[in-house]
């Protein structure tokens, strides 16, 4: 049968005519609500999108015949990756083919803040030569606070340091070595707020970069600073943003993505020293042009031969291998996502160790698994493909060992962190060789299905302790699904996973933190 795609956001032409070049039916068809896009979906086998189209678990629920979702472009936070997941909907993106466009935007709006060029320009062409109002500060010899340095921060980074500003930047992932490379300063937060001149935002939005910009942090930045926000709305308090404007504790302020978009309405708008622009940072023609020849290339490798590249939520696997890795890789996948959201940014190094009938498959993909789902804590682009280069150049030390004996379990997979404080160690297995089990926790025995929201809960062993976390749950309207407990000894460190069946906030994490003999809470999502 002839594949079919749907091209749902305005993309240059050259995607279209790949698509037809390689035999596959394509129609372009822009600007739908979501119920119009529902009543058509399940016509197509890929689905092409840029930011504008929200591929929600609704949309999904239609998608009867789609394989493939196509981001032509970066960001892929307007697709539900689980929702497409759990349907088998590969999803890929361009990671690269827009980050110089996104970059030059960020420092064109820096220059635009320096000079107030959008205010200078209304003044002028008002005919009011207002030659005294507009007195800018040069860029040169400033400091420029980076929060992120990917691939976009990077860029950032190297066109600034042609400008001959100082850059210093705030990324937990961001390695000693790179940081050095780039010729950049490797800084904490505090320390960036403090010295910046400039600050311009390229992390994705993540639980832990949502609001990195709050009031407390506005408050604590260099007096005249001027923002520049070209990665992802949320990132910034917007209430805050205005007040620090009104205040003058901020000079300037240039976004080009905001929390609600399309934005037609905010506070911010009017406010002096304020400019924005339409989440404009990957429209040139260039950018275009290489997301949708990239984009296109992808879905039809993937639609017409199984080829898999830049997937979010796939590796990359030949056809033999597939159906013998793909429980090991979803076991793999879930350690490393279970060790990045406990220890964060603390990973320095993980030995990947397979043991039994794991020690006689392919580890690359295991290990890709394990660092994918690691990464993935911290960077929305990361996948299969580009984990384990990442990684590198983190200066994550990636160790892989392989035991053919069999231990306690007929196939396992050890994956061991290293961290400033020591080795942190967790493994699991396949029960009937295909449904993947935690079976350790630090060292601590526990049996646990790692799937949906769960809880990770380090107690003392005490009596009553389960009773009272059973009623702070119940107290916030949050049912448990399954429970699994663990102790290294009897009245020692017991530890808790709870799965419950909505997320979990940090108010009710602050509670649960605040119960008797409680040592840690994290909140965790698989
Ligand atoms: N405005 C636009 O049109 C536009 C265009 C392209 C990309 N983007 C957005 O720009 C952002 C950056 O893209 P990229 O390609 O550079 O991504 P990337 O994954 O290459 O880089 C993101 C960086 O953020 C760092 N990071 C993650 N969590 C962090 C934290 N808590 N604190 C500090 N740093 C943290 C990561 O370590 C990584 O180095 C993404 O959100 C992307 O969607 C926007
Ligand atoms: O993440 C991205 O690639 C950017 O936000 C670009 O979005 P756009 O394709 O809608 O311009």
């Amino acid at each position: 049968m002839t594949p079919r795609v749907l091209i749902s956001d305005k993309m240059d032409p050259r995607a279209a005519a790949i698509f037809r070049e390689r035999g596959i039916e394509v129609d372009e068809i822009t600007g739908k609500t979501p119920d119009e896009l529902a009543a058509i979906i399940g016509d197509y086998h890929g689905l092409a999108i840029r930011s504008s189209t929200k591929a929600t678990a609704r949309l999904l629920d239609h998608a009867t015949n789609l394989k493939v979702i196509g981001r032509a472009g970066i960001g892929v936070d307007n697709v539900d990756i689980p929702a497409a997941t759990a349907r088998g909907i590969v999803v890929m993106n361009t990671p690269f083919g827009n980050s110089i466009t996104t970059a030059e935007h960020a420092i064109a709006l820096m220059f635009a803040l320096a000079r107030q060029l959008p205010e200078a320009d209304a003044s002028t062409q008002a005919g009011k030569w207002e030659k005294n109002r507009f007195m800018g500060v040069e860029l040169t010899a400033k400091t420029l606070g980076l929060i992120g340095a990917g691939n976009i921060g990077s860029i950032v980074a190297s066109r600034a340091l042609g400008l001959k500003m100082k850059v210093v930047a705030f990324d937990p992932f961001l390695s000693p070595e790179r940081a050095l490379e780039l010729g950049i300063e490797k800084v904490e937060l505090d320390e960036l707020l403090k010295r910046a001149d400039f600050i311009t935002l390229h992390t994705p939005l993540t639980d832990q970069t949502r609001g990195i910009l709050s009031r407390e942090a506005l408050a604590r930045t260099k007096k005249g600073v001027r923002i520049i926000n070209c990665a992802r709305g949320g990132l910034i308090d917007e209430a805050a943003l205005k007040d620090a404007l009104d205040s003058g504790q901020v000079a300037g302020a240039a976004l080009d993505v905001f929390e609600t978009e399309p934005a037609t309405a905010s506070p911010l708008f009017g406010t002096p020293g304020f400019i924005s622009t339409p989440h404009l940072g990957a429209s040139t023609t260039e950018a275009q042009v290489n997301v949708a020849i990239q984009v296109a290339e992808q879905m039809s490798d993937f639609l017409l031969l199984g080829g898999v590249t830049n997937a979010i939520n796939m590796p990359s696997l030949s056809a033999e291998e597939a159906p013998r890795l793909k429980p090991y890789m979803a076991l793999a996948e879930k350690l490393g996502k279970l060790l990045g959201q406990v220890l964060g940014d603390q990973v320095r190094g993980v030995s990947i160790e397979v043991e039994g009938a794991a020690a006689a498959l392919n580890q690359k993909p295991i290990t890709g698994a394990v660092l994918a789902g690691l990464m993935g804590t911290y960077s929305q682009t990361v996948n299969m493909v580009n984990a384990p280069i990442l990684a590198k150049e983190r200066g994550l030390d990636v160790k892989e060992v392989r035991h053919e004996r069999e231990g306690d379990y007929h196939t396992l997979v050890r994956v061991t962190a290293s961290t400033p404080t020591g080795d942190r160690c967790v493994a699991g297995t396949l029960f009937g060789n295909s449904a993947p089990r935690l079976v350790d926790i630090f060292g601590v025995a526990v049996e646990a299905d790692l799937a949906g929201h769960m809880l990770y809960i380090v107690n003392n062993d005490a009596p009553g302790f389960i009773g009272s976390l059973g009623t702070a749950l119940g107290e916030a309207g949050i049912n448990i699904a399954t429970f699994n407990l663990g102790r290294r000894a009897a009245g020692g460190e017991a530890v808790a996973l709870v799965a419950v069946d909505d997320p979990v906030t940090p108010e009710v994490v602050a509670r649960l933190c605040a119960l008797e003999g409680v040592r840690e809470v994290v909140p965790l999502s698989f």
